[in-house]
């Protein structure tokens, strides 16, 4: 069974199609990419994954039972102003179990084994302000991994740190997604980044979106920071470029 499956979406946002006929599916355990052209839909479909929008029409299931209203098992990690200022690294990662309902004590007891992993030891009592970027980054994802649901969706989550601090980073996720075999669904308009993380990588078209291409990447596992300087990832690479510039 999928963790997660979208059959014959459909979405309008005022007179604007957006989304006609879409279809993907993850595994569960697989890291599964999105890339697009900005303006595409990709967030839109992420938004209804959220309940954020109402589609026309569409199936979508998450462990095999339909997509339900006010739905939590999805857990979301958005593009922009994902932490609190106000609250610290601790109060923003237990936050995602407290909109769920998870008293503070218990949700400060279960991230507490996490703030290592995520190298956020130390961390706890610093406000966001007081955080590089991929620290932020990583507090938000674990914030959104905290929650334990059978799907994680990740918008864009390295797109605006530095490019030295970007690898490091998809270095970082790739070995904690060995670990933990997370379900992920990433929107990335990196190739690279789709590449080297993920198990597929689906294509959206310009607006509206349907899945363009889909891509199985089976490069072995762990994957060294080297492998994309292989000339397999490159004609990979340059297979997908070729699929999104058209
Ligand atoms: N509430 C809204 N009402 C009308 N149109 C909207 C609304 N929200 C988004 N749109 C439009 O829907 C289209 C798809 O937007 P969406 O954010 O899903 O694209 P995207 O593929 O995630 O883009 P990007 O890669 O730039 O983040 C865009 O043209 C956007 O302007």
């Amino acid at each position: 069974m999928n963790a997660l499956s979208i059959e014959g979406l459909d979405v309008t946002l005022g007179d604007l199609p957006v989304v006609r006929g879409l279809d993907l599916y993850a595994r569960p355990g697989e890291f599964v990419s999105i890339l697009g052209p900005s303006g595409s839909g990709k967030s839109t479909t992420f938004g209804v994954l959220t309940g954020a929008v109402t589609p026309d029409r569409g199936d979508i299931r998450i462990t095999g039972d339909a997509l339900r209203t006010g739905d939590s098992r999805v857990a979301f990690m958005p593009q922009k102003d994902a932490l609190l200022p106000w609250r610290t690294v601790l109060g923003n990662v237990t936050l995602g179990l407290e909109v769920r309902g998870t008293k503070r004590s218990v949700a400060r007891e279960k991230v507490r084994p996490l703030l290592e992993p995520f190298g956020l030891d130390g961390f706890e009592n610093r406000y966001p302000a007081q955080l590089s970027g991929g620290m932020r980054q990583r507090a938000a994802l674990l914030r959104t991994v905290a929650q334990e649901q059978p799907v994680l969706l990740l918008d864009e989550p390295f797109g605006a740190l530095d490019a030295l601090t970007r690898s490091q980073m998809q270095r970082w996720l790739q070995g904690m997604w060995e670990k933990y075999r997370w379900t992920v669904l990433l929107i990335t308009h990196d190739v690279r980044e789709a590449l080297y993380l993920s198990d597929r990588v689906y294509v959206f078209s310009p607006r509206p979106a349907r899945v363009a291409a889909e891509v199985a990447v089976e490069f072995e596992r762990p994957r060294r920071p080297e492998l994309i300087g292989d000339p397999a990832f490159a004609a990979l690479e340059a297979e997908l470029l070729k699929q999104l510039i058209g």
